[in-house]
C-alpha cells in the first residue's frame, strides 16, 4: 500500500498543512505533519467556543466509526510553549488515499491561545516515534506506525518547498522528486525523535568545511533552523549588518543586506545540502522595519539542534522507520 498528499505552506512558510479525512462520513481537517512529536490530535466539538477561532472541528458523535476510549486522556506541550489536551477516540483516518482504520484520534478539550489564534491549523499529525505519545493510561501508535506493516516500503518522505506546495509520500520513494543520490544516516529514536548526527557545515560556496559533529533532530513541525551557537556565529559573522538582538529574541540583519551566504550542512559520505541564503532571511522584525529576523537561530534554549522547515525545504528527506535511518538528497 502507499499514499501521497500535497502539503501547503502558510505565509512565511511558518508551517505546512495537509488535508486529512477522519471518521464516517469523512470529516476533512487541515493538519500539520510534525516529525518532532507523536500525538495525532485535532480541534474538536469538545472544545469551549472561546478556544475556537475558525478551525474545522472533529465531531466524534457525527462519526459512526468513532469509539471513545473511556478513561483515556492526553496532554502535550511543545517547544514553543503551546499546548493542548483532551480525550481519545479510535476512528478511521485517511491521508493521501492511505487509510488506517483504527487510529487513535486525540480530540482536544483544551488548546493554548497560540493554537486558537492559528485559524488555519486544525491540529497535528505527530510522526515521531510512538514512545513519546502522551496518551494515558497507555500510549498510542502514530499513524505511520499503524500503516507501516501494510506499506510497500517502511518509509515516508517529506518534500517541503519554499513558498509553494510540496508533497508527503507514504510507503515509497519518488525517484523523480530529487536529484543526485540519497545519503542515508543512522537515527537514534531513544528520545522519540528523528535524531541524527551531521558531520559538519560550511558557510558560503567558498568557505571551508567545518568538521564538527552536530547532534539534532529532523523536525517538520518547527519553522526555523536552530543550531549551536558556534555555528550561528560562523554564519552571522559573514553578514555585514547582522547583530544578536535579545530584544528581538535572536539574530537580525538589514533585510536588504545582500551578503547573506548560502549555508551547507553535511549529511555523510561527503554529501552536503545547500540552503540558499534567501531561505535564511525569515521575516521583518516589525512592520515597517528595515531589519529581518534570521531563519537560523541558536539552539541553546533547546539543548539539541533542530533541523526545521528552513533546512528541510532545501532537501528531499526520507524518514525510514523500518531501518531507523534518515535519507537526505538535494532536489
Ligand atoms: N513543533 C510542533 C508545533 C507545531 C505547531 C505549533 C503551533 C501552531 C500554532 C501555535 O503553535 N506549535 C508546535
Amino acid at each position: 500500500d502507499r499514499g501521497s498528499v500535497q502539503n501547503t505552506p502558510k505565509s512565511y512558510d511558518v508551517e505546512y498543512l495537509m488535508p486529512v479525512s477522519i471518521g464516517t462520513p469523512s470529516q476533512q481537517l487541515n493538519l500539520d505533519l510534525d516529525t518532532g512529536s507523536s500525538d495525532l490530535w485535532v480541534f474538536s466539538t469538545l472544545l469551549k467556543e472561546s478556544m475556537v477561532n475558525g478551525q474545522t472541528l472533529y465531531d466524534p458523535n457525527a462519526s459512526t466509526t468513532a469509539d471513545k476510549m473511556e478513561g483515556y486522556t492526553w496532554k502535550i506541550t511543545y517547544g514553543d510553549q503551546s499546548y493542548s489536551s483532551g480525550d481519545v477516540y479510535i476512528d478511521t483516518v485517511t491521508i493521501g488515499d492511505l487509510t488506517v482504520s483504527t487510529q487513535a484520534v486525540e480530540a482536544a478539550k483544551e488548546v493554548s491561545e497560540e493554537f486558537t489564534a492559528d485559524s488555519d491549523n486544525d491540529g497535528l499529525v505527530g510522526l515521531g516515534f510512538g514512545i513519546i505519545n502522551t496518551a494515558k493510561p497507555y500510549k498510542q501508535k502514530t499513524f505511520f506506525e499503524k500503516a507501516m506493516p501494510g506499506l510497500d516500503s517502511p518509509v515516508f518522505t517529506a518534500d517541503l518547498k519554499a513558498g509553494a506546495p510540496g508533497r508527503y509520500n507514504f510507503g515509497y520513494i519518488d525517484d523523480g522528486a530529487y536529484s543526485g543520490n540519497i545519503t542515508y544516516v543512522p537515527v537514534n529514536s531513544t528520545d522519540g525523535f528523528w535524531r541524527w548526527v551531521s558531520p559538519g557545515f560550511q558557510v558560503g560556496s567558498t568557505g571551508s568545511f567545518n568538521s564538527t559533529r552536530i547532534h539534532g533532530i529532523a523536525d517538520t513541525g518547527t519553522t526555523l533552523l536552530l543550531l549551536p551557537d558556534g555555528v550561528c556565529e560562523a554564519f552571522y559573522s559573514q553578514i555585514a549588518s547582522a547583530e544578536y538582538e535579545p530584544s528581538q529574541g535572536g539574530y537580525t540583519f538589514e533585510c536588504d543586506d545582500s551578503t547573506i551566504p548560502d549555508f551547507y550542512f553535511g549529511t555523510g559520505n561527503g554529501q552536503m545540502i545547500r540552503i540558499p541564503g534567501s531561505y535564511l532571511s525569515y521575516s521583518k522584525t516589525d512592520t515597517g522595519s528595515s531589519r529581518c529576523f534570521g531563519g537560523m537561530q541558536s539552539d541553546s534554549g533547546v539543548g539539541f539542534t533542530i533541523w526545521g522547515d528552513i533546512a528541510l525545504k532545501a532537501a528531499f528527506v526520507v524518514f525510514d522507520q523500518g531501518n531507523e535511518q534518515l535519507g537526505w538528497a538535494e532536489k
